[in-house]
């Protein structure tokens, strides 16, 4: 049976008839859950936080059944992303098996790589959230908050034992993500990305200073939920700055800072 391009055989090809046996077999699809669609509406949603405004930040997500990596193109407006303007890498060959005409892929790819290659990545986030950068600009070199219910939402780096699922942390850790200066260009960060990456194995994020926050799960649903409650945490670590807690503190220790 002759293959398509989307990864299946022609006779069990989902996309849209007039897609089937060619290259936009990759991106057409009516499932509001193919990667293509997915970045699309996810850029949409993060643009409303005010986390891709001015063409900044980005998502890429892998085909959970293909394993194909979709991209969006460079120096675009985020929320007006369409499917048709992503590039589809392969993950064996990292060739391009779909270039859009008069686009770049986005200058994250090598960071949006790196967590693929790195951690298994199933999709990584790009933000400029305004959050992240005042924190990389309060904190050195990790960000620190403890004893915050959010912090629930994030893992550990554990995994159980018995069923082999992440566990995530308790009300009473500490939440640390590494934080690496920024470059001039975007493709400059993938050094000290993968350094972060080595020597803090059980970090789901880093932020990079005064720029934003790459954020990345085993799966895009898991991803979305890590990025939402990091940002709710650093906003939170922003606030309690202002009062003069620091947001590690212990449990009843803010009320020595409030008086
Ligand atoms: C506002 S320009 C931002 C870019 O330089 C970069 O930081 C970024 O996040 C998006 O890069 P892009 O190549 O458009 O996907
Ligand atoms: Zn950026």
């Amino acid at each position: 049976m002759a293959s398509c391009f989307c990864g299946d055989t022609v006779d069990v090809c989902k996309a849209p008839a007039a897609a089937q046996g060619s290259k936009d077999a990759l991106i057409a699809s009516s499932d509001p859950r193919h990667p293509a669609n997915l970045i699309c509406s996810l850029c949409k949603l993060f643009y409303y936080n005010n986390w891709v405004t001015g063409t900044g930040g980005g998502i890429s997500i892998k085909h959970p059944e293909t394993g194909h990596i979709y991209i969006a193109p460079s120096g675009v407006q985020k929320e007006q992303l369409k499917p048709e303007h992503m590039f589809v890498m392969d993950p064996v060959s990292k060739g391009y098996l779909r270039t859009p005409e008069l686009y770049k892929p986005s200058a994250c790819t090598p960071l949006f790589m790196s967590c693929y290659t790195q951690r298994g990545a199933g999709a990584v986030i790009h933000t400029h959230s305004q959050h992240a950068v005042m924190c990389s600009l309060i904190f050195e070199n990790e960000f620190r908050i403890a004893n915050i219910e959010q912090i629930k939402a994030i893992p550990s780096g554990q995994k159980d034992p018995a069923t082999g699922k992440d566990i995530n942390l308790s009300f009473f850790d500490t939440l640390v993500i590494p934080i690496i200066d920024n470059t001039a260009h975007e493709e400059d960060l993938t050094d000290g990305l993968q350094e972060a990456l080595q020597k803090y194995p059980g970090a789901t994020a880093v932020i990079v200073r005064r720029h934003g926050i790459y954020v990345w799960g085993p799966t895009v649903d898991k991803a979305k939920v890590y990025n939402e409650a990091i940002d709710y945490l650093l906003e939170v670590a922003c606030k309690m700055r202002q009062l003069g807690i620091p947001s590690d503190c212990g449990i009843g220790e803010e009320k020595k800072y409030l008086t």
